[in-house]
């Protein structure tokens, strides 16, 4: 029995390469496929939102000297190809996904529009947001706030390449250790940079709860969404 109704999945596109330097690795993005689709298994309605850093990265080396927004539309743009890709795979796998796009790109993607995608998730579909919030100077993982708060999640599950929030950045500081549950108030006051303050803010304002976990680790978001222990619950 899933422990919430309607969720909101942040997929990171870092993670999506895999082994790979950048872009999608094929059986990267089939494995974390299979993993949303155990909990659409589950009866729950399932939004997703991708980050870009797996093909950002990669041209990011072409935006030095460019102005921030323009760079941060091209950030964005990244964002809807991994849409694509991911609901792509999604169908491959006998799921049904609908992408829906923060920016117009009509003959592509279908726009946002907030009752539309609500009426997808009544049905079932899994209905992935594509281009962040559609402004510059954001990140995917604001969206992924933005979007849970719209459609009413219960929770924002942030699927990215560490178990957790840390004392300090685990990449960089061996020493770190794990939080099981911080307040808001806390990540923003220590300024842990697992996730923006931003998102941390909007989220803390909506009193939507965050549990970030890894996206490496089988069944971890099958665990998450039965309420068993995983990650990190961030909360108000
Ligand atoms: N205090 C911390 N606790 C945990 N991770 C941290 C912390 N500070 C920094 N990090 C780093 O934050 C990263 C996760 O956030 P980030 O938004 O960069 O990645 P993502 O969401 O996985 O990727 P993308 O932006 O491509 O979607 C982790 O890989 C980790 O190295
Ligand atoms: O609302 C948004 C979301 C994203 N961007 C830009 O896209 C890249 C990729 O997103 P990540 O969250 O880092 O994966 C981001 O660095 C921004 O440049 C944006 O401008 N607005």
């Amino acid at each position: 029995m899933p422990a919430y109704k309607r969720i909101l999945i942040k997929l990171s596109g870092e993670a999506l390469m895999g082994d790979d330097q950048f872009g999608i690795n094929r059986a990267t993005m089939v494995r974390m496929v299979r993993e949303v689709h155990e909990v659409t298994q589950l009866g729950c309605e399932v939004a997703v939102v991708i980050g870009g850093g797996n093909i950002f990265r990669g041209v990011a080396g072409g935006s030095v000297g460019m102005d921030r927004a323009t760079a941060d539309y091209m950030g964005m743009l990244a964002t809807v190809m991994n849409s694509l890709a991911l609901a792509d795979t999604m169908r491959q796998e006998g799921m049904t996904a609908r992408v829906m796009s923060a920016i117009a790109i009509d003959q592509v993607v279908e726009p946002y529009v907030r009752p539309k995608a609500l009426q997808y998730l009544e049905e079932g579909k899994v209905v992935v947001f594509a281009a962040g919030t559609g402004n510059p100077f954001f990140t995917t993982d604001t969206a992924a706030a933005l979007r849970g708060a719209e459609i009413g999640a219960e929770i924002v599950l942030k699927a990215t390449k560490v178990d957790g929030v840390y004392t300090a950045d685990p990449k960089k500081d061996p020493a770190a250790t794990r939080y099981t549950n911080i307040s808001f108030d806390e990540a923003i006051t220590k300024n842990l940079q697992v996730m923006d303050a931003t998102a941390f803010a909007l989220c803390r304002d909506q009193k939507l709860p965050i549990k970030v976990f890894s996206i490496f680790k089988s069944g971890a978001l099958k665990r998450v969404v039965l309420g068993e222990d995983e990650g990190t619950l961030v909360h108000v």
